[in-house]
């Protein structure tokens, strides 16, 4: 399968009345990347997805695949194809016909598409199940299958809308593993859209962070979650905490502070043990609520409780300054 397909959306927009639910988006997905589109309920990840997809209409903008604009064009011809949150298979077809359904949509005749059908099904381990109807099949199974039904089409994108959302955590765990997996042996462009911070930073190549209609961040996944450019972005992505500074406000990972007998002057809020850590939840004299993730023997060492007053140290390299 060729791979490295380039998209790009340019000036993207989309308005449902006066509702602007995508706001001039510009962005160049890396071809043939997993990317997670991550943002909070309602920031527009769906609208941009389903433009891409063509479910949409846009309101404003273009979509390029791979130079060509896309968006007047129906989804079936775009040379994208999306897996929904509910699947959305057809019950009263076996999986076999269900994963085949669009190669009969184009007039493929039987025995083509059922071999064609039958090498995605190998693909995603489900040939045992082939003539099972979607009812008898689990959670996880159905998803297994939604994937075949719009990988048949042999896409340049796969789009995939919270994706993992329908399952139990044993399952979404192990079923994002087959994910990446799985775009890495096609070595086609992923677009997954998520609301979890771990779940993009899990899988995605890329991480594009959306809010109020607008791109905040996007970036590798550790740069993202290294250099978080916006407060938002770093109260979002977790792990940081953000502190008002005389110089402006700057982020310092959990794990970058440390109790010391210098620093800053904060007050115990609550201890929580995790484990192979101990959360050390604090408010300083500023106002700022400061988490520090301790290493639970260090923690041990000199337990705090509520009420304690401590200071905050962190090695000045680990500060990072925000933009917004
Ligand atoms: N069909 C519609 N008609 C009117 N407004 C809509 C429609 N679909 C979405 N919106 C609005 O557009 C904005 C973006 O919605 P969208 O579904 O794209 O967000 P989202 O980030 O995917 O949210 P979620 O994670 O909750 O699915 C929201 O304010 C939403 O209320």
């Amino acid at each position: 399968m060729r791979t490295g397909y380039d998209l790009e959306l340019v000036h993207l927009t989309k308005r449902y009345g006066e509702t602007v639910a995508v706001r001039d988006l510009n962005h160049v997905f890396a071809p043939g990347s997993y990317v997670c589109l991550l943002g909070p309920s309602g920031c527009g990840k769906s609208s941009t997805l389903r433009m891409i997809a063509g479910h949409e209409e846009v309101s404003d903008g273009s979509i390029l695949l791979d130079g060509h604009d896309v968006a007047p064009l129906a989804p079936a011809q775009r040379g994208t194809a999306m897996m929904f949150q509910n699947y959305a298979l057809f019950p009263h077809l076996s999986v076999r016909d269900n994963v085949a359904f669009s190669l009969r949509m184009k007039g493929i005749d039987r025995s083509a598409r059922h071999k064609r059908a039958d090498e995605l099904l190998a693909l995603v381990d489900m040939t045992h199940l082939a003539d099972r109807l979607p009812a008898q099949l689990s959670g996880g199974q159905q998803q297994r299958v939604a994937l075949a039904r719009a990988l048949v089409t042999e896409p340049k994108v796969l789009l995939l809308d919270e994706p993992l959302s329908a399952l139990d955590p044993f399952l979404r765990i192990r079923m994002r593993t087959e994910l990446k997996k799985l775009q890495r042996e096609l070595g086609i462009t992923f677009i997954h859209v998520t609301h979890g911070q771990d779940e993009a930073l899990a899988l995605a190549d890329e991480i594009v962070v959306m809010n109020d209609a607008v791109i905040e961040q996007a970036g590798p996944a550790r740069e993202v979650w290294a250099k978080p450019r916006t407060e938002f972005v770093a109260r979002f992505i977790g792990g940081h905490n953000v502190i008002t500074l005389p110089q402006g406000k700057v982020t310092v990972r959990a794990d970058a502070v440390q109790l010391a007998d210098e620093g800053m002057a904060a007050t115990v809020m609550a201890i929580e043990y995790q484990g192979a850590s101990v959360a050390v939840s604090t408010t300083t004299e500023g106002g700022d609520e400061v988490l520090a993730l301790l290493p639970e023997d260090q923690f041990f060492a000199a337990p705090k409780n509520p009420g304690d007053a401590v200071r905050l140290s962190w090695d000045e390299a680990r500060l990072h300054r925000l933009t917004a």
